[in-house]
């Protein structure tokens, strides 16, 4: 894990959600320097990262009243999609002028999702994530690989690759966001769905026919990209297919962990996005179709407490 200090040490960071990706990225965060407040809905007792077998706490300030924060430089959200909204009394208090907030989150449309939640002019950096973590406990979380953000380039994505340079976390600038956004909804489109229906890890993946549904999913989700504006063919789909069969086959997806935790589901966002995006395009997704209606299935008696 990094231990050198960030070249934003005194830059205030608020990290909203204790989950997989906030906890790892808030303590990645506090480790390099950064005066990080995790800003969570349930109480906590600490946080500790467990990453290439070794564990450490991270001494972060955990807060959990909105009323009782302030304005911050910088306001990680890291709640699932579906939760963004619930998020609005966090990302009132702690957006002052010059704040600025980056969204951790799956599917496309981060910024529109934040931005009617913000102060007009709030400066709203979307980001992809590239890392796999599971939340094992409340404040215990598990890093199983890769620690990489990707963001569209600009002035907004030069002052967040500094705030977090020597954290551990790569910021990459990227030219077209479109084809990154939905080039990582590939990774999630098939992984997600079949592991939390199946109740499988990634292991899953080893199966010949499990490959072959994968690149029907994509191949439906291809098109509905390129109808979007995106920039990826038959050789995104053969890439996403190779992370798959490389990812640690003891590794999940978020939404295997949500399933598994009995937590609802951000099927609507990730599957839901490609349904929606083609029937807006008049694109069949008759695959993506049938994943949805059983991801809601499940949804519907998770939330009912019933799974
Ligand atoms: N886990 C992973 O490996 C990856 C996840 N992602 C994406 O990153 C995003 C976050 O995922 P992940 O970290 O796994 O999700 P988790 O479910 O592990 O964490 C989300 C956290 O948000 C918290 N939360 C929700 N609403 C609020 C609120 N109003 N105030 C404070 N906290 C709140 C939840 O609180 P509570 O504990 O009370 O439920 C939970 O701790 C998702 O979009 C996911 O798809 C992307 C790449 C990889
Ligand atoms: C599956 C993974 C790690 C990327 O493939 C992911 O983004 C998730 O768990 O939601």
């Amino acid at each position: 894990m990094p231990q050198e200090s960030g070249a934003a040490a005194s830059a205030r960071l608020a990290v909203i959600g204790a989950g997989a990706i906030g906890g790892y990225t808030a303590a990645l965060a506090h480790w390099a320097g950064l005066d990080v407040t995790l800003c969570v809905r349930a109480p906590l007792d600490g946080l500790t990262v467990e990453s290439g077998g070794e564990a450490r706490a991270a001494a972060v300030r955990i807060a959990t009243d909105p009323a009782r924060t302030a304005p911050v430089d910088w306001v990680l959200l890291t709640t699932k999609a579906q939760d963004t909204a619930g998020a609005e009394g966090w990302l009132r208090r702690l957006c002052g002028p010059g704040t600025a907030v980056a969204v951790l989150q799956n599917g496309v449309g981060q910024e529109e999702r934040v931005a009617p939640l913000v102060p007009k002019g709030t400066g709203i950096l979307p980001a992809v994530v590239y890392l796999s973590a599971e939340r094992l406990a409340p404040g215990r979380i598990r890093h199983h690989v890769a620690s990489e953000l990707h963001v569209p380039e600009g002035p907004l994505a030069d002052r967040f690759a500094a705030l977090l340079s020597g954290s551990g976390l790569q910021v990459h600038r990227v030219p077209d966001f479109t084809t990154a956004v939905w080039r990582k909804l590939f990774t999630n489109l098939a992984a997600n769905p079949l592991t939390a229906l199946l109740q499988q890890r990634m292991a899953v993946f080893a199966d010949p026919g499990m490959v072959r549904l994968s690149r029907d999913l994509l191949r439906e989700a291809a098109a509905v990209a390129r109808a979007e504006g995106a920039d990826l063919g038959e050789e995104d789909i053969t890439r996403t297919l190779e992370l798959y069969a490389a990812a640690p086959p003891d590794g999940g997806s978020s939404m295997l962990y949500d399933r598994l935790a009995g937590r609802p589901l951000e099927h609507e966002f990730i599957t839901g996005a490609v349904v929606r995006a083609g029937e807006r395009h008049g694109i069949a997704t008759p695959l993506n179709g049938m994943l949805l209606t059983l991801l809601r299935a499940v949804d519907r008696d998770l939330r009912a407490g019933r799974a």
